[in-house]
This record gives C-alpha cells, sequence and structure tokens, in this order.
C-alpha cells in the first residue's frame, strides 16, 4: 500500500480492550481520534476481554509474577483475528510481545511522573490552606504514615527517601484505590499521574514527583497501539496519531527493560526525556527495602535510543545491581 491510498473504511474496526476504567478511557480515546480523522463513517467496536489481572483481585501481582497479566488474553483475540487493535498501557506490555504481534503507533505521551495523593486526615495536616505547598513530596510524609501501593518500584523508592513509611498494600482500579484511600484506609497513595489525568481526577493529585528522584516505570503515561504486524489496513488507519517524541523516549525505555528482562517483580524505573535535541535516559534498580539503590544516566542523540536504554541497563548491571536481581530471583 502507498501512502496516498486510503485504507479501506467501510469494515468496521474492531478494538479489544478490558473494560477497567481507565483501559475504556483509552480505547475510547483512540475511537474518538480515529474517527476525527478518517470520519465518522469508520465503525469502530469495542470488544470487552477480561485478562488474568483483572480476575485476580485478592492478591499483590507482584506475587503472581509474570509480565503481561493485563495483556495476554488481549494478544491472543487479537493473533487469533477475533480483533483487529488493542490499545494498551505500554507500561503493562512485555518486552517481548506474542509472535506475529507488533506495536504499530505510539500517540503522544500523557505526563509520566508519578502522582502522590493524600488521604483526607493527612491531607487536613499538611495542606492547611486547603491547596498542597509546592515542596510536598515524599519526605513530607510524617513517620510512621501508611502509604498504600502495590508497585514494589513505588514501594522501594519511597522507602529510600522516607525510611519511616510503612508501605501497605493497594489494589483495584484507579477509583477502587481513591475509594479506599478516601475511606482511611491509608495515609496516601501512590498513583500513575497519567491514569488520573486520562479519568479527570488530576486535580486530586497533591504532587507530582519528580522523576530524578522518584523515577517512573519504563514506558509509564505511553499508550501502544497493538495489532497484527501484517495488517497494512490496521497500520494506515493508526498512522496519522503516531508522535515521534512519544516513539523515541519508548525506543529507549522498552530498551531498558528488554535488556533486563524486568517484570513487575522487580523495582526498576526508567525515564527518558528529550531537551535540546539531546535524549536523557536515567534508570535505577533498587533493592525493595529502598537500600542499595543503583541509579545511572546516558545522554546522546535520540537517533540512539534503544542503544542509550540498553546503555543504562548494563552500566546498571555493572554498578552492582545484578546482585539485587539475582537476590530477588531466588525469592520467587
Ligand atoms: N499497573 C496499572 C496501570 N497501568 C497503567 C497505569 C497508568 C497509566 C499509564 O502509566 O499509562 C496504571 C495505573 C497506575 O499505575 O497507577
Amino acid at each position: 500500500m502507498t501512502a496516498s491510498t486510503k485504507p479501506d473504511l467501510d469494515r468496521p474496526l474492531r478494538i479489544g480492550t478490558r473494560a477497567s476504567e481507565l483501559a475504556l478511557w483509552q480505547a475510547h480515546h483512540i475511537r474518538d481520534r480515529l474517527r476525527a480523522e478518517w470520519g465518522d463513517g469508520l465503525v469502530v467496536e469495542l470488544v470487552h476481554i477480561t485478562t488474568e489481572g483483572d480476575r485476580i483481585q485478592d492478591r499483590p501481582l507482584n506475587q503472581i509474577g509474570g509480565k503481561g497479566l493485563f495483556v495476554n488474553a488481549i494478544e491472543e483475540q487479537l493473533a487469533a483475528g477475533a480483533v483487529d487493535l488493542a490499545v494498551h498501557s505500554m507500561k503493562d506490555l512485555p518486552g517481548r510481545l506474542h509472535p506475529g504481534l507488533a506495536i504499530v503507533c505510539t500517540p503522544p505521551r500523557e505526563d509520566a511522573r508519578d502522582a502522590l495523593v493524600l488521604g483526607p486526615a493527612l491531607r487536613a495536616r499538611l495542606c492547611p490552606e486547603g491547596h498542597a505547598p509546592s515542596d510536598l513530596s515524599i519526605q513530607s510524609l510524617p513517620a510512621g504514615a501508611t502509604l498504600g501501593t502495590t508497585s514494589l518500584r513505588r514501594g522501594a523508592l519511597a522507602l529510600r527517601l522516607n525510611p519511616g513509611l510503612q508501605i501497605r498494600p493497594l489494589r483495584g482500579n484507579v477509583p477502587t484505590r481513591l475509594r479506599k484511600l478516601d475511606a482511611g484506609d491509608y495515609d496516601a497513595i501512590l498513583l500513575a499521574t497519567a491514569g488520573l489525568v486520562r479519568l479527570g481526577l488530576a486535580d486530586r493529585i497533591d504532587a507530582r514527583l519528580d522523576p530524578e528522584q522518584f523515577c517512573p516505570a519504563a514506558c509509564q503515561g505511553i499508550l501502544a497501539l497493538e495489532s497484527r504486524a501484517d495488517d497494512d489496513r490496521v497500520r494506515a488507519l493508526v498512522a496519522p496519531l503516531a508522535d515521534a517524541h512519544a516513539a523515541t523516549v519508548a525506543a529507549a525505555e522498552r530498551a531498558f527493560l528488554a535488556r533486563l528482562d524486568g517484570g513487575c517483580q522487580v523495582p526498576m524505573g526508567c525515564h527518558a526525556e528529550l531537551r535540546d535535541d539531546l535524549l536523557h535516559v536515567r534508570g535505577v534498580i533498587t533493592d525493595p527495602g529502598g537500600r542499595p539503590c543503583f541509579t545511572a544516566a546516558r545522554v546522546g542523540p535520540p537517533a540512539e535510543a534503544a542503544e542509550l536504554g540498553t546503555a543504562v541497563a548494563e552500566l546498571l548491571l555493572r554498578l552492582g545491581a545484578d546482585a539485587v536481581l539475582a537476590a530477588l530471583a531466588h525469592k520467587t
């Protein structure tokens, strides 16, 4: 197909999606962008798919193991031809995709940072004017405060900055987590800024954590559109939604993950940023207790995004993070 050929708009496009609020928002967002691009004549059907991650609600995800809990069932439907397109949070995608599938488009990135959300009691104490002070961060939380998160990375980085905190498991979809916080189950919780912004809940954020101190998960805030690698029609349909900037930072952060084979069982983060035409890539691997914590960074041309991500991962291993990974591998 040449670039000027219009893709077939008469057949419906079937998007496979989880039924969580965030997944549905993301699928609707892509549907709306596609119809704005190609016209309302394009029929887009949403097909709800239940994943293992949706089914298991009682245990922390890192104890169930394996990346792809929220993805595998959708990839199977895609590979089987039951749906044509999947919209994922790229952060949830495993390093290796299902055979025959490909990421065919990376739309613009939402804020990559983690968000601190205070519960009502702590909010009253730390935000006397009703709004959070601009320097509010993990270090502002009082000794003994309970912080809800089931992400090993968020727990470890929080403990590193504030060893007096008590990390408590927190599961469920984004609105469920906020309800538990509002019910007083935690003093504060950590969530991705991107999820809160997408759900119209940005006003719940008390602080967006500086990526230099609190490195986000690789590809946090980035969407990945996945289809069958040979499906030229879908490639052509989603092509106008692509963002070169997001594709560059995603290439660096996915290369970092691929080199470390990291799932949610390992506290690690990676954040790439374009500044003055240079790509800055930072990575972190830490013990779940926050110490030791290894960080590394590289700067280079954006065309070498993947090489930079790999180099940061290898630097971390040489600094000693290989011992952290080996210790965690023994535990599981
Ligand atoms: N692990 C669940 C998940 N997957 C993607 C996001 C947020 C959206 C994104 O990072 O793009 C979330 C929720 C969270 O971490 O708070």
